[in-house]
């Protein structure tokens, strides 16, 4: 298997004014090629600064990080993430707001593709609204499309899944495990739902109270594809037990 994100000793202090906060300290993560590897923690310890930092947004930080094997500080790699908040563009409708990634590589042919997925993210009807007309989940579908149409190999999601109602939830992560295989993506994805995690994931870092650092790694052995009987199998409710552990 192939390393594709390697971070190693990752520490983050930041300063404001007088004040400095100490979020991340020592922190090693390892990703592989097409692995789906899930982040869990207590809230504020420091998650989406991690995925900050490899989205290139914190520069200031500590230790080594290689991407494909090339230190991040010397590339130029573009991942496909995906901000907590959908940061989605007020002004410009959800159909403008999805496609904006294809504007920017210059690449506006793939129409018949972006209506099949709007479709199969239940926007239809709803490209010509603006954000502040649709509801929360519907926007953090369309910044889940819109991330996808980065067409990174690298996809980093930050709680993409929160504002989702049960059903929606079920049916995104289904998309998600299917475009996994389908397009071999690496996958970093935060969430705090832990059933979330054990169901996605080949790999959970549950990570320790700020400053944050790994405390608990699970390998979760369930093969792909995954189907929801796996849910109430006994392995399942062993490794749930296990991170749920690790966390109190
Ligand atoms: N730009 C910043 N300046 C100062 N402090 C910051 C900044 N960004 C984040 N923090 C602080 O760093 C800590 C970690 O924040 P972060 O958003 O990474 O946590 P998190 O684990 O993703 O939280 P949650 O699970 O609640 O989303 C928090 O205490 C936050 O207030």
């Amino acid at each position: 298997m192939r390393t594709k994100i390697k971070i190693e000793n990752l520490s983050k202090t930041f300063k404001a004014k007088k004040k400095s906060l100490e979020v991340l300290k020592n922190l090693n993560i390892e990703l592989y090629e097409n692995q789906f590897v899930s982040l869990i923690g207590p809230s504020g310890c420091g998650k989406s600064t991690i995925l900050r930092i490899l989205a290139g947004l914190e520069k200031d930080f500590s230790g080594d990080i290689t991407v494909n094997g090339e230190s991040i500080k010397a590339s130029s790699f573009q991942f496909g993430y995906m901000p907590q908040k959908d940061l989605l563009m007020p002004w410009r409708t959800v159909y403008k707001n999805i496609i904006l990634p294809l504007e920017i590589n210059g690449t506006q042919d793939r129409k018949l593709e972006v209506e099949n997925l709007i479709k199969e993210f239940g926007l239809q009807g709803f490209e010509n609204f603006y954000p502040g007309e649709i509801s929360g989940g519907m926007k953090q579908r369309a910044g889940i499309l819109r991330t996808f149409l980065m067409d990174s190999d690298i996809m980093l999601l930050d709680e993409p899944f929160g504002a989702l109602d049960a059903i929606t939830r079920i049916k995104m992560q289904e998309w998600l495990l299917k475009v996994l295989i389908e397009h071999k993506k690496t996958v970093l994805f935060i969430t705090h739902d832990i059933e979330e995690a054990v169901f996605l994931s080949d790999r959970v870092y549950v990570l320790s109270d700020r400053p944050a650092h790994v405390i608990k790694t699970l390998d979760i052995g369930f093969p792909r594809p995954r189907n929801r009987e796996m849910l109430s199998s006994r392995e399942f409710l062993e490794y749930k037990d296990i991170l749920l552990k690790a966390l109190l």
